[in-house]
C-alpha cells in the first residue's frame, strides 16, 4: 500500500493525549449553544474557526474555557464524546485514554455527576458501536488551588471505579507540579494512575518535578526535557511514554515549524514517544493527521510510524493481556502489507 494516509489509517493505534473538550468541533458548539439557548459570541462556525490562532497556551486556554460554556446536560456530553469516538474509530483508534476538566464545567454550576455519566454513556456507545475501548483521566485544572483539587476528588468519589488516574493540565508556566504533590499522592494512594503536563511550555525542571514529586506514570507533551540531557536518560532508562501532540505544538507556537519538531529525535534518544492530538478541533487535525504531519515533514519511515503506534498500546493502561492482543494485532496488519 503506497498511501500514507491510508497505511496510518489502518494501522491499529491507541490516543493517550485527548481532551474531551477539545474536541468540541465549531459546529457542534453552533447546536449546542442553540440547543441550549446559550449566547456565543460568534455570528458562524466560519467566525469560530477563524477565531483559533493562537501565539501560546494561554491564548488557546482562554477560547477552549469559553467555547465549553455550551455544554450543559448529560446528552451534550454524551454527543460531544460520541462525535470525538466516531471521528477517532475513522482514524483506527482502536482504544483511547481521554482527559476531562470537571473543574471547568463545575465551577459554572454543572454537576460532576452530569459530566461523568454524559461521557461514560459516550464510551460505552463506542465499545458496541465501534469496539473501541476508552477509559477516562480525571486532570485537575493547575491555575486553580490545591484545594480546589481536593474538592473535585471528592466530587469524583462514587465514579472512581470508572476512572483510571488524575492529570494536570492548563496554564503549565507558574504552577509547577510541587503545587499539586499531595493531591496527587492521595489519587496514587487510591489507586488511581497519574499523568501530567510538563515541558510544553514549562522548563525541563518541572518535568523532573512531576517524575520525582507526582510520581507519574505517562507524561503528556515533555518537549522541553530534550533540553537536559540528565532528564533525557532518565526517561530513557525508566521507559517513561510521552504523548506527544505535533499540530498542538505548532498551533501553540511550541515549535515555530512542523519541519522543526523533535519526534524523530525523540525516537533516535530511545523514548517512548506517541502520537496525539491534543484538542483536535482546535488544532486543525486528528491523530492520523499528527502522524502525517510529522511523517511527512521530518522524513518518518513506516517503521517510526508502527514504532509511534505499538508505544501508544505499550504505554496505555490497559492489562497485558490487551496490549498483547493489540500489538499482534499491528503485526498482521504490517504483514498483511
Ligand atoms: N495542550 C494543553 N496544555 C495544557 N492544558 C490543556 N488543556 C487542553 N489542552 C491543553
Ligand atoms: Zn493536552
Amino acid at each position: 500500500m503506497n498511501d500514507p494516509r491510508q497505511f496510518v489509517t489502518g494501522l491499529p493505534k491507541a490516543e493517550l493525549h485527548l481532551h474531551i473538550e477539545g474536541s468540541l468541533e465549531p459546529e457542534l458548539m453552533f447546536a449546542l449553544a442553540e440547543r441550549n439557548k446559550v449566547a456565543i459570541p460568534f455570528g458562524s462556525v466560519e467566525e469560530i474557526r477563524a477565531a483559533y490562532s493562537f501565539t501560546r497556551l494561554q491564548d488557546f486556554l482562554d477560547i477552549y474555557y469559553a467555547g465549553a460554556d455550551v455544554l450543559r446536560t448529560e446528552e451534550d456530553f454524551r454527543d460531544l464524546a460520541t462525535a470525538y469516538f466516531d471521528r477517532a474509530a475513522a482514524d483506527g483508534v482502536r482504544h483511547a485514554e481521554i482527559f476531562f476538566d470537571p473543574q471547568t464545567h463545575t465551577d459554572r454550576g454543572i454537576p460532576f455527576q452530569v459530566v461523568a455519566d454524559g461521557l461514560l454513556a459516550g464510551m460505552a456507545k463506542a465499545e458496541a458501536r465501534h469496539g473501541l475501548t476508552s477509559q477516562l483521566i480525571l486532570c485537575f485544572l493547575r491555575h486553580l488551588d490545591e484545594d480546589a483539587a481536593f474538592d473535585t476528588l471528592k466530587a469524583a468519589d462514587p465514579w472512581l471505579d470508572r476512572i483510571a488516574g488524575v492529570g494536570l493540565d492548563s496554564s503549565e508556566v507558574g504552577h509547577p507540579p510541587s503545587k499539586f504533590a499531595r493531591i496527587f499522592e492521595t489519587a496514587r494512594g487510591m489507586g488511581l494512575k497519574a499523568v501530567a503536563h510538563a515541558g510544553e511550555e514549562g522548563p525541563p525542571e518541572y518535568v523532573w518535578e512531576a517524575l520525582d514529586l507526582l510520581h507519574i506514570d505517562r507524561l503528556d507533551h515533555g518537549n522541553r526535557a530534550l533540553e537536559d540531557d540528565r532528564l533525557t536518560t532518565r526517561l530513557v532508562e525508566t521507559g517513561m511514554t510521552l504523548t506527544v501532540c505535533p499540530l498542538s505544538n505548532l498551533k501553540l507556537c511550541v515549535i515555530d515549524d512542523i519541519a522543526a519538531h523533535p519526534v524523530d529525535r525523540m525516537l533516535k534518544a530511545g523514548l517512548q514517544a506517541t502520537i496525539n492530538s491534543d484538542d483536535p478541533a482546535y488544532f486543525g487535525g486528528y491523530v492520523v493527521d499528527n502522524y502525517l504531519a510529522v511523517a511527512q515533514a521530518r522524513g518518518l519511515t513506516r517503521e517510526d510510524m508502527v514504532t509511534l503506534a505499538r508505544n501508544s498500546f505499550t504505554g496505555s493502561f490497559l492489562s497485558e493481556a490487551e496490549i498483547a492482543r493489540h500489538l499482534t494485532a499491528i503485526d498482521s496488519y504490517c504483514e498483511a502489507q
